[in-house]
């Protein structure tokens, strides 16, 4: 529509001047008719003949001028008009050729007839070349290079590859990394040889597929780095994507993305590099998962090595440290006293007529009577004090930075504690249980650790010959005393 539009703007204009010039010439002649038609009503011939002798003489458009009556006698005639008006349809005017009736009494008289000059020269192509001729060979012109031109475009459109020159196409696929370029649409425009080999598809294939959509495990509303690069208009680095290949193995890349822009910053697409890191990426979880697993052996290792410290240190029946612990403790906690100048007190018990307990009630009932003291030394205790298993029904109990007044204090309250509960702790017995205490302290001059818990049983001793029950603090041998009772 718009070239032909456009043809009659140039060949529509050529006709409507042919138009307007017969029209004049036909305005021409029929004012000369009216003229001639007055004359005639008065048979004034004359002037007839000599205003068509001046006509032909001035205008040098015309050619020859006759006036003719009806009959086809010509009654007046200038520029040899016989000749020029040869083979002329009567009544019909042409661009050359004009006649106009001529009235007499409201009857036709005559006709006027002017023959006009030819126009230029009028060639073969001119004669051919009519404006319909023109508009059409215009059109047809004109619609072969629109129609040249939409084709282009659509073929660009068909084959987006076409846009990439080939020598660019044949630098991208030296590279090992793929590389693909995406329109703003995002779709492939070029896919180099490295990529096209990793994935298993043909280049052509893939030209106008939309690069999202080769089969890439994504979250939902998880938008493609190359997008997001055109969106942003800035480099996206180091994007992990996995694809799904159709022999459902999948592949892992890294992959950098950055905006083509046009000069006006306007995104035109993408390029994206994709980096294959499928095995590393495999490597590193096997390595994680052996991390882990070795993790996971350490942690055994360790909760096991702390079951058999545990075991090793802890007196199964009551979970006191056992005899060892316990001495390995004493010499600690002995050389720290040393060290820093602090008083260490060690408290001797020992549950008082034992034997008994076992004979009336059982040797179960003994055990239940040895773990509910060794939980009442243990309650009782804090911080850095420490309670070791010493033998059968035997307890020591370590008491860092405390004096012996202080440690009798607690061997009395512990004492007391043990009288009030430990028989409640089984049913069958029915009599109160009682213990003995030997107390003693650094203060007395110990030269060790053995020393000390010897001499806190030398008081559990004392306490054990003068009634039981009672809590004794070590003197010297000459002269050890009660405490209190
Ligand atoms: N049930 C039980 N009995 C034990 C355990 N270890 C030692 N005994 C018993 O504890 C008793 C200790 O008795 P003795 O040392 O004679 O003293 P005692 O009867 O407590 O009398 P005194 O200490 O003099 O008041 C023994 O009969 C041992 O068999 C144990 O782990 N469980």
């Amino acid at each position: 529509m718009s070239i032909f539009l456009t043809g009659d703007l140039f060949f529509g204009n050529r006709s409507d001047v042919l138009r307007a010039t017969m029209e004049s010439r036909q305005r021409l002649c029929e004012s000369l008719a009216v003229q001639f038609s007055a004359l005639v009503a008065s048979d004034d011939i004359e002037t007839i003949d000599l205003t068509l002798q001046n006509l032909v003489l001035r205008d040098g458009e015309i050619s020859s001028a006759a006036l003719r009556t009806e009959d086809g006698k010509l009654q007046a005639e200038s520029g040899n008009h016989r000749e020029r008006w040869a083979d002329v349809a009567p009544g019909k005017s042409t661009m050359t050729h004009t006649q106009v009736p001529i009235f007499k009494n409201n009857q036709r008289w005559g006709t006027v007839e002017v023959r006009f000059a030819d126009a230029a020269p009028v060639s073969t192509v001119d004669r051919y070349l009519s404006p319909f001729v023109m508009l059409a060979l215009y059109i047809s012109v004109a619609g072969f290079f629109a129609y040249a031109f939409f084709m282009k475009r659509t073929l660009k459109h068909l084959d987006p590859g076409a846009v990439i020159p080939d020598r660019v196409k044949s630098a991208l696929d030296v590279l090992t990394e793929g590389v693909v370029v995406v329109d703003s649409k995002g779709q492939i425009v070029l896919a180099n040889a490295a990529f096209t080999e990793k994935i298993n598809a043909n280049s052509r294939q893939l030209l106008g597929k939309r690069l999202a959509q080769l089969g890439w495990n994504l979250e939902a509303e998880q938008t493609v780095p190359w997008e997001l690069a055109m969106q942003t208009g800035e480099s996206q680095l180091d994007q992990q994507m996995q694809l799904k290949m159709a022999d459902g193995t999948v592949l892992t890349f890294q992959v950098n993305s950055s905006p083509v822009q046009d000069e006006k910053s306007k995104p035109q697409g993408a390029l994206a590099t994709f980096d294959d890191v499928t095995e590393i990426v495999k490597k590193n979880v096997q390595l994680s998962d052996m991390v882990g697993e070795l993790q996971q052996s350490r942690d055994e290792v360790n909760r096991k090595n702390e079951e058999l410290k545990v075991l090793a240190e802890r007196d199964s029946l009551t979970g006191c440290f056992n005899r060892r612990a316990f001495f390995e403790r004493a010499y600690a906690e002995f050389s720290e006293a040393e060290r820093s100048g602090s008083e260490l007190s060690v408290i001797m018990m020992d549950i008082d007529f034992f034997k008994a307990v076992n004979d009336t009630y059982g040797h179960g009932v003994g055990d239940d009577v040895i773990k509910e003291v060794g939980r009442i030394l243990e309650d009782g205790m804090r911080g850095a004090e420490v309670v070791g298993r010493y033998g059968g029904e035997e307890f020591c109990v370590l008491l860092p930075a405390t004096d012996s007044a202080q440690a009798a204090r607690i061997g009395e309250r512990l004492r007391h504690e043990i009288q009030e509960k430990v028989w409640l702790c089984d049913s069958r017995i029915d009599q109160k249980i009682t213990s003995s205490f030997g107390v003693t302290s650094t203060a007395d001059s110990a030269e060790s650790a053995d020393a000390l818990v010897d001499r806190a049983d030398q008081a559990l001793y004392e306490s054990k010959e003068s009634g039981r029950n009672r809590v004794m603090v070590w003197r010297r041998p000459a002269e050890p005393e009660a405490a209190a009772s």
